[in-house]
This record gives C-alpha cells, sequence and structure tokens, in this order.
C-alpha cells in the first residue's frame, strides 16, 4: 500500500502560438518535414517487442493529401490479441506492486518530454496523420496530453489520500488496489490527446492495459508509445495492438481476466462493445468497469438577446475548428429571428465562405480534411441528399472534393424543419445546421432541444439577458454534460471543464478528473483491533 506524500501542484499547459516568424513556427516545420520524409512501420507493441501484426496491411496516409503514405499498420489477428493480454497478465504482478509515486513519475517526466523534446514529434505527427492545423494540434497532442497527464497524478493523490474514519482502539483503512484483471483500453482518432490518456490513467493507478488506437490516428500513437517508452515505462504495462479491433473484442473482451474497457468513439462501437461484454458475464472473474465517451449531436441556442458578434465567433469556430471532427461540435443552432436577421445570418455566411481547408503542412490554412474515404462518402452522400430533396436552404459550402484529399467544404444549411435528420444525426465533419425561431418561442424551442436527439454532450446558450441564460441552464439540465454559456461547445480544458456526456453520448466519468480515476481502483477496507475482545459474552447479559 501506498504512502501519502505531496505531488507537483499541476498548471494548464500555456498554449504555444507559432505566429509567423516564431521559432517554435520553424522547428515545427521542420518536424513535419522530417516525419513526412519517413515511412513507418506501424508495428504492435507487446510486452516491449515490437512486431508488425499478422492480418492485412493497411496504408496510413495524410487525409489531405492521399496520395502520401506515411506508413504500414497491419490488423490484429486473435494470436495477437491473446499475446497482448498475456503480455498484460504477466507483467501485472511487479506494476501493481510498484509504489504510486513510481508509477507517478513515469507520467510527470512523459509530461515533461513531451512539453519539452516531444513536442514538435507529437504536434507534427497529429498535423500530418489526423490532418488538423497548428493550433488544433497543440492543444490536443501538446497542450492536453500534458495537462492529462500532470493533472492526473493530482488527482490520483487525492483518491489515494480517501481514507475512511477510525474509533478508538481500531484503525480503519482503504488499500487502493488496481483492478482485479487487466483493461483494454479502445481509443478514437480524432483526439491524441484522448489516445494517449486512455490507456495511462487505468495504467496510473496501477492496472495493465492492451491499447487499440485507430488505424488512422497510427502516426501520433506510434510516437505516443515511443514516448512513454523513453520516459520509463516498463514492457507489458501498455501493449499496443494495430487494426481495427475485432480480434480484440472476440479475444480480449472475452477473457475471464478482463477488468474494464476504457473507451472513446462512436456510439455504435460502444453499444457493439458492451453486448461483447453482456454475452461474456458468466466467465468473467469479476463484473468488468465499463468507461465510454461516445457520439455528440451538440447545440448552440440564440436568445433574442445573444450578442451577435459573439455568436457567430462561438458558430464558427465551434462547428469549423478540425473539419467539425469533434465530438463536441457545434452541429445544430437555433437563433432567434431577430438575431439572424439582424446581421447573424450574413456575418456567418461571410465568415465560414472565407475559411480555409486545405494542406495543413502550409500553416495559413483554417482547417484540413476529413479523416478518411468513409467519412468522406457520409458527407457526399448527405449533400447529394439535400441537393436532391431541396426542402434545405444550403447557406454556405454544400460541396466536397477528394481529388487531392478528403475535403468537405464548411457548410451550413438552414432548415425549417427541426426534425430533419440534419438535427439529428451526427455526421461528424463541418456541417452546421441552422434553425430560426420567433423571439418569443424561447421556452419552446428549448424544449425541442433537449427532446430531438438521443445525445447528451455539450451545448452553448448565448444570452445577455440572466433570466434567459437561467432559463436554458434549467430546461437543458440533463441535455448537455458540458454547458457553455456565451462561448462555443468545444474547447474543454484539463482541471477546468472536466469533459463528457450521458444520453447516447457516455457515462460521463468525466475524462481527466478524479470521478474517472476512481473508476480504476477497486478499495479494500481493511479494519484492525488493537486489542480483541478476550470474551464472547455482552454487559446485557449480566
Ligand atoms: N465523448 C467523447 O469524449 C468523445 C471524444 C472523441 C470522439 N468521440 C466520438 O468518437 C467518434 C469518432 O471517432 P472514431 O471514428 O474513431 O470512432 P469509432 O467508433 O469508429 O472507433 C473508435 C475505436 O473503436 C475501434 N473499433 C471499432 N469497431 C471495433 C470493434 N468491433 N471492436 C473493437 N474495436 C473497434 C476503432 O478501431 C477505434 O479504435 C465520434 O462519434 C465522436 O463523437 C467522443
Ligand atoms: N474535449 C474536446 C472534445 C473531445 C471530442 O472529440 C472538446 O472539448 O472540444
Amino acid at each position: 500500500m501506498d504512502a501519502v506524500s505531496a505531488v507537483p501542484e499541476p498548471r494548464n499547459e500555456p498554449i504555444r502560438s507559432y505566429s509567423p516568424g516564431s521559432p517554435e513556427r520553424a522547428s515545427l516545420s521542420a518536424a513535419v518535414a522530417e516525419l513526412a520524409g519517413q515511412r513507418v512501420e506501424f508495428t504492435q507493441t507487446v510486452g516491449g517487442a515490437r512486431r508488425m501484426a499478422g492480418g492485412d496491411r493497411v496504408d496510413v496516409v495524410q487525409p489531405h493529401n492521399r496520395a502520401h503514405v506515411l506508413g504500414v499498420t497491419a490488423q490484429a489477428t486473435p494470436d495477437d490479441v491473446a499475446g497482448a493480454v498475456r503480455a498484460a497478465k504477466d507483467a501485472a504482478p511487479a506494476w501493481r506492486a510498484l509504489p504510486f509515486d513510481e508509477r507517478a513519475a513515469i507520467l510527470l517526466r512523459a509530461a515533461d518530454l513531451l512539453a519539452g523534446p516531444w513536442r514538435d514529434t507529437l504536434n507534427a505527427a497529429t498535423i500530418l496523420g489526423q490532418s488538423k492545423s497548428v493550433q488544433q494540434a497543440e492543444i490536443d497532442s501538446a497542450c492536453e496530453l500534458i495537462d492529462f497527464w500532470r493533472f492526473n497524478v493530482a488527482f490520483a493523490r487525492r483518491l489515494l489520500a480517501e481514507q475512511p474514519e477510525s474509533g478508538p482502539g481500531i484503525w480503519n483503512r482503504f488499500d487502493h488496489r488496481p483492478l482485479d484483471g487487466f483493461v483494454v483500453a479502445i481509443t478514437p482518432f480524432n483526439f491524441t490527446a484522448i489516445a494517449g490518456n486512455l490507456p495511462t490513467a487505468p495504467a496510473l493507478m496501477g492496472n495493465t492495459v492492451v491499447w487499440k488506437p485507430s488505424v488512422t490516428q497510427s502516426l501520433a500513437a506510434h510516437h505516443t508509445m515511443r514516448l512513454l517508452e523513453a520516459a520509463g515505462l516498463p514492457p507489458g504495462v501498455i501493449n499496443l495492438v494495430t487494426g481495427d479491433g475485432p480480434a480484440v473484442s472476440e479475444v480480449a473482451l472475452a477473457d475471464p481476466d478482463f477488468a474494464g474497457l476504457h473507451f472513446t468513439g462512436s456510439t455504435k462501437t460502444f453499444k457493439y462493445l458492451w453486448r461483447t461484454m453482456a454475452s461474456h458475464l458468466d466467465t468473467y472473474r469479476a463484473y468488468p468497469r465499463i468507461v465510454g465517451e461516445t457520439g455528440g449531436k451538440d447545440f448552440v441556442v440564440a436568445h433574442a438577446s445573444a450578442d451577435p458578434a459573439a455568436l457567430s465567433v462561438g458558430l464558427v469556430r465551434g462547428a469549423f475548428e478540425y473539419q467539425g471532427q469533434k465530438c463536441s461540435a457545434a452541429s445544430r443552432a437555433y437563433v432567434a429571428r431577430s438575431v439572424w436577421e439582424g446581421g447573424v445570418r450574413d456575418q456567418l455566411a461571410d465568415t465560414t465562405k472565407s475559411l480555409t481547408y486545405g494542406d495543413v503542412t502550409d500553416f495559413s490554412h483554417f482547417g484540413g480534411a476529413v479523416i478518411d474515404h468513409r467519412a468522406f462518402a457520409k458527407h457526399a452522400d448527405l449533400f447529394e441528399r439535400v441537393h436532391a430533396e431541396g426542402t434545405l436552404e444550403v447557406l454556405t459550402g454544400g460541396t466536397a472534393d477528394d481529388s487531392e484529399g478528403f475535403f468537405v467544404q464548411p457548410t451550413v444549411l438552414v432548415g425549417d424543419d427541426p426534425t430533419h435528420e440534419v438535427f439529428r444525426t451526427e455526421y461528424f465533419g463541418p456541417i452546421l445546421a441552422v434553425h430560426v425561431f420567433d423571439d418569443a418561442d424561447y421556452p419552446k424551442v428549448l424544449e425541442l432541444v433537449d427532446s430531438s436527439t438521443a445525445y447528451g454532450l455539450t451545448g452553448a446558450v448565448f444570452a445577455t439577458d440572466r433570466h434567459a441564460v437561467e432559463e436554458a441552464q434549467q430546461a437543458l439540465r440533463f441535455t448537455a454534460g458540458n454547458f457553455y454559456v456565451n462561448d462555443k461547445p468545444t474547447g474543454a480544458v484539463v482541471g477546468q471543464q472536466p469533459f463528457g456526456g450521458s444520453r447516447a453520448s457516455g457515462t460521463n466519468d468525466k475524462a481527466g478528473s478524479i470521478f474517472n480515476l476512481q473508476r480504476w481502483i477497486s478499495p479494500r477496507s481493511i479494519k484492525e483491533t488493537f486489542v480483541p475482545p478476550t470474551s464472547h459474552g455482552y454487559p446485557h447479559m449480566g
């Protein structure tokens, strides 16, 4: 059991500007050129050994320049996953026996390496592999991941300090054990920070992990694994397996020692994994912990008192940064008619038309491409339907072109029918659906926002009238796990806006918070009696 020592006080990592002429811009450009010139074998890392998976090979490309292959990976086979599970089990006794401070030191060192010599590498990998602009890479693969590692150590320390009361002659203690088995972390393409956090949070609490990142995040995942090794992570604590994941569900989720799933990705995948776990319930030694943060259909509501300039910027940044590929992205907006017709319509159209999506290695672009051909096809199909149907006004955008990369233009669709699919479906791309309502209908619109989708992730209200803010806060209490007032619904910061949603958006365990870390321990209560009774009788017996 761990002694409780102080840990360094975490502070959010400052965001670098990369403005023209700055030394950080020159250094990042050099890292981008270097990584773009390599062709990497994205191997698995199992028990510390690197080896290509045994299944079909897959090229990993730059989404904005799809002819440019960054490297090759391969589908994990059931044997590959069984090897990773074995390695996680073998490493468990030594890892959980290591005092907390020693485990924490590895993540603190990883954070410092990332804040320093590894920053350019992870940012460059995220720019090239996931088509993020410099700004979007910096807030993700540098700042958020550094914050996850530093803040989690401080949260874990608070958790370990939690101890029960003790009466006279008795000492009660909590032994904050890791889970009784291994954890599976399955991570999405869109955030390098999430991919780095999901395996390391359970590891910090003493668990060993099988980590399956997304194929389209292979480049940044590969360098994250190398960074953790450089920080001193022992072999077998985190075992990276590659590919699309079917073998992970088939083998790891069916193992009797499977003890927890740490997932972020789509609602559809999470439901599939949950059903798979349910089908193996009788084989598990313990009930697995299930943490899943999933999709969203995130809203902005603008009251008649909204500040038009703040609203326009909130909509543009909220909907179109990182091509709308944030689970938190604004994808449906409900705007009071007086605000819409009073200038927001024109401002939103003009600003959206001025955004450039292009090759993100040219740092002047606002954004890049959507992640792959599947995401591209989904958007191209939607545009075809919208043009054919003719019920929505295409205020701007509505086109897609994959001749160079998977480019989808930032698009604003205006619709009279708020039940249309564009107000209910998560497309995960740069599409903002707008419904304009009569100013007097604000209470009705709040009800509509609450009831029209299955999700409950993020949302924002824009209003300067405090009554309108309060009304929205009450009416939308269960509509969003992260609620914003006069701000865009994206860009949560670790330690400041703990992130996660409920309903179809997940288990709301708030990544990067004490609530999340609590899911990766299984406390044991210990009672010690210093002078035990030596007679079985009680006073009332005479
Ligand atoms: N709520 C949040 O915090 C949050 C954060 C980021 C992304 N997301 C959501 O993630 C989605 C986008 O990410 P994505 O496209 O990578 O999601 P996805 O569900 O397609 O994939 C997520 C991960 O699951 C794996 N996977 C898919 N099928 C599997 C199977 N049968 N067995 C095992 N693994 C399997 C994928 O390979 C990937 O690693 C969006 O819906 C977005 O809203 C949510
Ligand atoms: N935490 C991020 C979103 C993560 C999902 O993609 C945000 O707040 O924008």
